[in-house]
């Protein structure tokens, strides 16, 4: 039978402007030769994932963003590599980082926010799904498209669940309490990451900043939340960020829930989602 998938090679790309830089490698703007389609090439030095030891999580990337496909993840064409460096072929987002343009604005309208947070909330319901879990979901590794919906990128950190859904594994009668207890809340850290990112989108910055990171620990294992006056933010958006900044995982919004607060379904562009 062999192997379907076509082996491409550096030879195949037009390369184009770099379109940015990650911590291992930089991206490019790239043009298949042969059907002239636009791809975005992530290119990954060999010596860095020695130096880094990073086999393991970029070969989880490209295998979990391989088999994922969903409207707001960024596809994972394919990949090929030479003697130094090893390309990923990746969709081109046309839009560029949400980060861009949260930063550009200072911050997000509550119909903008909310289409997003709608967006996420599908993305990883389909992940979670899936027993994948991002783990690392900030605006950084949020990209656009053409017409501004929401990308996630960049798997680096996701993990295949180890704990599969009660429905997905075999017999529970051998497991301790704390593991029946943990099964279905270790996908919870990314409910919490919803909620960091509402509050961003809506204040221009995530609600436990601080000047040192041992503060932002101490305002994190506290809870420590509160609202500034400006920019005025309604008290449903206040509400859903309030249950899902919480400390309990299991007493998080789960993503079910998200999608039916009233603050999602009054500001949600279904359009954009
Ligand atoms: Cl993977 C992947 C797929 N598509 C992209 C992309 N696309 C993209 C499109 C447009 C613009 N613009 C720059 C301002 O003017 C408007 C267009 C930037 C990036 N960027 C990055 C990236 C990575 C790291 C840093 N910064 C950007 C990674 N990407």
């Amino acid at each position: 039978a062999g192997n379907t998938e076509k082996q491409w090679s550096l030879a195949d790309f037009e390369i184009g402007r770099p379109l940015g830089k990650g911590k291992f490698g930089r991206v490019y703007l790239a043009r298949e030769a042969k059907s002239k389609y636009i791809v975005a090439l992530k290119v990954i030095f060999k010596e860095q994932i020695e130096k880094y030891k990073i086999h393991h999580q970029l070969r989880r990337e490209m295998e979990i963003q391989t088999s994922l496909r969903h409207p707001n993840i960024l596809r994972l064409f394919g990949w090929f590599h030479d003697n130094e460096r090893i390309f990923l072929i990746l969709e081109y987002a046309h839009g560029g980082e949400l980060y861009g343009v949260l930063k550009q604005n200072g911050h997000l309208t509550e119909q903008q926010a909310a289409t997003y947070i709608a967006s996420l909330s599908q993305a990883l319901a389909y992940c979670h799904g899936k027993c994948v879990i991002h783990r690392d979901i900030k605006p950084e590794n949020l990209l656009l498209d053409h017409e501004g919906r929401l990308k996630i990128a960049d798997f680096g950190w996701s993990v295949q669940s180890s704990n599969k859904r009660k429905t997905m594994c075999g017999t529970l009668d051998y497991l301790a309490p704390e593991m029946v207890e943990n099964r279905d809340h270790d996908y919870a850290v990314d409910n919490w990451t919803l909620g960091i990112l509402c509050y961003e989108f809506l204040y221009g910055n995530p609600p436990f900043e601080a000047e040192s990171q041992k503060d932002t620990f101490k305002r994190i294992l506290k809870i420590d939340l509160s609202f500034p006056l400006t920019p005025n933010v309604s008290e449903e958006a206040k509400n859903l960020i309030s249950q899902l900044l919480v400390k309990d995982p299991s007493k998080r919004l789960s993503i079910e829930k998200i999608m039916q607060h009233p603050w999602i379904v009054k500001n949600a562009d279904p359009k954009g989602v």
